[in-house]
């Protein structure tokens, strides 16, 4: 967009600087085709500057809560409101329609009292500062007077607070329109804590990170007061169960359990400290937790603050038992959900070796893990002989008749992975459907969904799990690109000005990159799956030389010395919020995800029904139909269609999550860390259309003026 400089001298202006970000200084001499400048900091340095560097300002000084209002609005003008803001401890401003949120990586009690809710209660959106509870207001209004369901969606990186903001919007919601029923307040809180223990853990980003997408939807009867609940989650992180990255933690639970269940409990489980699993010890276990236990990326204004943010493993056990009693789990599925904990976590402790008379390469189990094997049988209610054949060996059938094959040690070990992970995942989901028993209703009439989504993850290189999340991403994106057309339009027709064509990032492109019916990532990885990953990523090369839109580039890449990763096994696709480095490596196997046979039968010769019904009928047809059988990379992408479906057929509000970096020396705000959170989150389109319709008005007014001097 053109810049315009009405900037007289001495006038004073942001200048960007890609070392410093936005830097203040004052007009001292007007040039044709430059300005000279003179910063304000310590040594009053001056520079030449090109205009379109320059970013108008007027009261600087003064900040604002609704973003919509100051007379420049350009990046720096937003950047420096925001900051201000945040040094006041106001971390909620609105940016056009929707909310955007500040972690303030502190309690602020006041912000979320009764108090504060009461007066978000009495006045409708706009009237008094910015809040989450004002967004769950709006909703709640909207519904009532459009009797049209609505959707808040929550987005923003990892540890930026959406499950924080999430839980505010329930919080506020609950507490405002359950005045008959409390019992459901309370459950639908405990719904949210029980799924927090089973489904999140420490990642470097945040110390209690969701590893799942949630929608959380509230129901209310036609009074409008709040009758239950449903939960759906999608893209669950069951690897984890297995493998933490370097400084990354597996699921609360499992340290819970270790940590502070009673000492009968852990004896009757055969528990350890959490040091003794394999998958709990693999980087940042509970004794290196106490030195090593903030993000890493974030620098916290002081000790207190670090502190606020640890998760202490050692509180943790009693409050999620008395969660479930509440939620009606009984004395006895408790026992059998810790059984399987623990027997997941024995499990683990079976290492293998190359048996040496075995004539086909086969393993055993090493003499040191024969107890574990013991501890894991009992723990699932199988016998020791079952378990140590679904380990060693292959069963398959072929022509009637049963083949068996011995594993060597790495197929072992991926075979004992599957099992935890397969069983893991399955307790997770029936967590949800105790929680979704717990909130359950007869009818309603309409409901607000809360979407706490799973943001863009881009690590050095990535795996099959972050290409899903991240096309989920692109998937949540478009909606907010779509809404931002409506808001513009909707924008430029109260103002009375044309619309003209509306400017913003379409991710269209990319998501066909992933859908396309014949050249789609997802399609082609279905297709593949008979033959191996080198010739999968040739074809996904294949689609980057057929695809006009170059999405996928060629791996040109960079990458670190020690990688064992070859250029050959990469691909970059160029997200919206930038680009993402993918290894093909075990893509396939990801994707196809096929539980072996003799897993199934395995975990159904349980002599304990819940383990038993863990792998109920229903589960265990999709798997037997081998040719109905979805792929994970299909189901991802049909649980974000249901996802994106449900979401179009209600009416959208978005809360936009920010972690700023809280170290936050002068101009620090508005450095890259911002700017490009605010840029991945769709907002460089969203100024440039207020900066578009400003800068129309102001033309407006001068014609206006014009004709009335003439
Ligand atoms: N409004 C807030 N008030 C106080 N603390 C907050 C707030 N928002 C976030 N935090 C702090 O930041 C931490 C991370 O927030 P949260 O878990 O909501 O992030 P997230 O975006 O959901 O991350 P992930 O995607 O990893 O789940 C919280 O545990 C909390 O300590």
């Amino acid at each position: 967009m053109e810049k315009m400089i009405t900037g007289e001298q001495h006038k004073s202006i942001w200048i960007f600087n890609d070392q410093n970000g936005f830097i203040l200084g004052r007009i001292t001499h007007i040039e044709p085709k430059a300005v000279i400048v003179q910063l304000n900091n310590n040594n009053n340095n001056q520079m030449f500057v090109m205009p379109n560097t320059i970013c108008q300002t007027e009261e600087y000084d003064k900040y604002m809560n609704d973003n919509n209002a100051p007379i420049y609005f350009d990046e720096a003008a937003l950047l420096n409101n925001l900051h201000r803001l945040y040094q006041k401890d106001q971390i909620y401003v609105y940016i056009g329609d929707g909310l955007i949120t500040f972690n303030p990586y502190k309690q602020l009690l006041e912000l979320y009292s009764s108090k504060t809710l009461k007066r978000y209660n009495e006045n409708s959106f706009g009237i008094i500062p910015p809040h989450v509870f004002a967004i769950g207001d709006k909703a709640y209004r909207n519904m009532c007077t459009t009797k049209q369901n609505q959707s808040i969606v929550v987005t923003g990186e990892s540890g930026a607070g959406k499950t924080e903001s999430a839980k505010y919007v329930l919080q506020y919601l609950s507490k405002s329109y359950d005045a008959c029923n409390a019992s459901i307040k309370g459950r639908l809180k405990n719904s949210n804590l029980l799924l927090e223990a089973f489904g999140n853990a420490k990642t470097i980003h945040n110390n209690n990170s969701s590893r799942f997408g949630e929608i959380m939807e509230v129901h209310f009867d036609e009074e409008y007061t709040i009758v239950g609940g449903n939960i759906t989650y999608y893209l669950f992180e069951k690897t984890r169960v297995c493998v933490q990255s370097t400084d990354e933690k597996n699921f609360h639970i499992f340290y819970y359990l270790c940590v502070d269940a009673s000492a009968r409990i852990r004896k009757s489980l055969q528990l350890n400290s959490p040091d003794t699993y394999h998958y709990l010890n693999q980087d940042c276990s509970q004794t290196k937790q106490l030195t090593k236990s903030y993000p890493q990326d974030t620098d916290f204004k002081c000790e207190q603050l670090v502190s606020n943010l640890e998760l202490n493993d050692t509180n943790g056990f009693i409050k999620y038992d008395q969660i479930m009693n509440d939620i009606g789990i009984s004395q006895e599925d408790k026992l059998n959900i810790y059984s399987i904990l623990a027997g997941i976590l024995h499990l683990g402790n079976i290492n293998f070796e190359d048996d040496s008379e075995s004539t086909q390469n086969g393993c055993k189990i090493i003499s040191t893990s024969e107890q574990a094997l013991i501890m894991t049988a009992q723990m699932l209610h199988v016998g020791v002989h079952d378990l140590r054949n679904v380990l060693l060996e292959r069963i398959s059938m072929m022509e009637n008749t049963i083949i068996s094959v011995p594993l060597t040690v790495h197929e072992a070990e991926h075979v004992r992975d599957k099992l935890a992970k397969t069983i893991y995942a399955r307790l997770f989901n029936q967590l949800v459907v105790y929680v979704n028993t717990s909130i359950s209703f007869k009818s309603s009439t309409s409901h607000i969904s809360i979407i706490d989504t799973i943001g863009f993850e881009n690590c050095p290189i990535n795996s099959f799990e972050q290409i899903c999340i991240n096309y989920c991403d692109e998937k949540i994106q478009q909606i907010f690109n779509e809404h931002l057309v409506e808001t513009a339009r909707l924008l430029f027709q109260e103002e009375g000005i044309g619309l003209n064509k509306i400017d913003y990032i379409d991710n269209q492109d990319c998501i066909n990159l992933f859908e396309d019916q014949i050249t789609g990532w997802f399609h082609l990885l279905d297709e593949e799956s008979n033959v191996t990953e080198r010739q999968s990523n040739q074809s996904t090369h294949d689609i980057f030389h057929g695809n006009p839109n170059h999405s996928m580039i060629p791996p040109k890449l960079d990458l670190p010395a020690a990688s064992i990763i070859h250029h050959n096994e990469v691909f970059v696709v160029e997200h919206y919020s930038g680009n993402a480095v993918y290894s093909t490596s075990e893509f396939i196997d990801k994707n196809n995800d096929i539980l072996l046979d003799s897993f199934i039968i395995f975990v159904r010769k349980s002599k304990n029904e819940f383990v038993k019904n863990l792998f109920d009928e229903i589960f265990v047809e999709q798997f037997k139909d081998k040719i109905n059988y979805l792929s994970v990379g299909t189901k991802v992408r049909s649980e974000m269609t249901d996802v994106i479906n449900k979401v179009k057929r209600s009416v959208v509000h978005f809360i936009t999550c920010i972690k700023p970096n809280v170290k936050m020396i002068p101009n620090e705000f508005q450095k890259d860390q911002i700017r490009s959170q605010l840029k991945t989150l769709g907002f460089a389109s969203i100024l440039s259309f207020i900066e578009e319709v400003q800068q129309k008005i102001r033309k407006r007014e001068c014609r206006v003026r014009k004709a009335q001097i003439n």
